[in-house]
């Protein structure tokens, strides 16, 4: 397939990024390859978008670090970005929201550059136009020129739609079914076997591309933030700017691990309290 029949693809990632770690930019990296060599897609940028304070983790810390964190860590990719459209509302935002919210500011950027001698207001016109266009369920993913957007993930996100409270079924089906998943495999999940076990995730399985991770990596934010707590060292699983950014802010201790112990988190209290 010639390169430009191929479909133009964004992957974004939700998460807390608490801090970032190596694993969390080779999951671009992997997605990126394991798409573009189904032959069909040229994956033309990846979103972070850390989650906002008001998820209510335990030891999640401000925003405004994790997303520091995450823009060093990114300033060496020349696809990776890091945007704070999520973290900055005062509420916490379903992913499927997030997913939504993206993929308007693409189709709109794209209509933008499209039309570049516009006057003013009627770019702005336009602007308004677009995102009611591309929210309409026909537009999503169908359009071949434009960008199509992804959700990239672990196989323990994945794995959480099961968890009950914690997704809606029509966010699930929502961004399965109109989107699409980029799921990297994760040590203690099994995504194949999860998808398998449901019924909208098997109806929308050519949805959800499953990339092997061959190389084991079991990094993960919770291990680096108490490899930090005990003072040991956390180089090598972090970019260097993250771990000299965590040590010249003091970042990530026994107090900051006790952040929300006692609160719960958005989502469960969210939708425990409408049911
Ligand atoms: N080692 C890993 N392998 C595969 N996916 C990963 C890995 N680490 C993180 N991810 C994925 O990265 C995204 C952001 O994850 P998150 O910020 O929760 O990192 P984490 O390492 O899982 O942190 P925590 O331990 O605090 O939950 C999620 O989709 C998660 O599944
Ligand atoms: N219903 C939902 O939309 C829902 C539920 C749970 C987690 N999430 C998102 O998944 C990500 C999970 O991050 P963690 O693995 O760090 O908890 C976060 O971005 C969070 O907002 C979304
Ligand atoms: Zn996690």
């Amino acid at each position: 397939m010639a390169s430009q029949e191929k479909t133009k693809l964004v992957l974004l990632a939700c998460g807390s990024f608490n801090p970032i770690t190596n694993m969390h930019l080779r999951m671009f990296e992997l997605a990126r390859d394991h798409l573009e060599d189904t032959g069909r897609y040229r994956v033309v940028k990846g979103i972070i978008s850390p989650v906002g304070d008001s998820y209510k983790k335990k030891g999640l810390i401000e925003a405004c670090h994790r997303l520091e964190m995450a823009r060093l860590a990114t300033e060496n990719s020349d696809w990776i970005t890091v945007n704070d459209w999520e973290s900055q509302q005062s509420e916490w935002v379903e992913t499927a929201r997030v997913v939504r919210h993206h993929h308007a500011e693409l189709i709109s950027s794209e209509n933008i550059n499209d039309d570049v001698d516009t006057v003013r207001c009627g770019k702005r016109r336009k602007l308004e136009q677009n995102k009611n266009i591309c929210q309409s369920s026909s537009y999503i993913n169908t359009q071949a020129d434009t960008p199509h957007l992804k959700l990239l993930c672990g196989a323990d996100v994945l794995e959480s739609f099961g968890v009950p409270n914690l997704w809606k079924s029509e966010d699930i089906e929502e961004i399965v079914g109109q989107y699409g998943v980029a799921c990297i495999t994760r040590c203690g999940s099994d995504a194949e076997k999860f998808i398998n076990q449901s019924d909208v995730l098997y109806k929308h399985r050519k949805n959800i591309h499953v990339v092997r991770e061959w190389v084991t990596n079991e990094i993960s934010a919770t291990h680096v933030r108490r490899a930090l707590r005990r003072g040991q060292s956390v180089r090598y699983l972090l970019p260097d700017p993250v771990v000299r950014y965590i040590q010249d802010h003091s970042l990530y201790s026994s107090e900051s691990e006790q952040k929300n112990a006692d609160v719960i988190l958005a989502p469960l209290q969210r939708y425990t309290s409408t049911n």
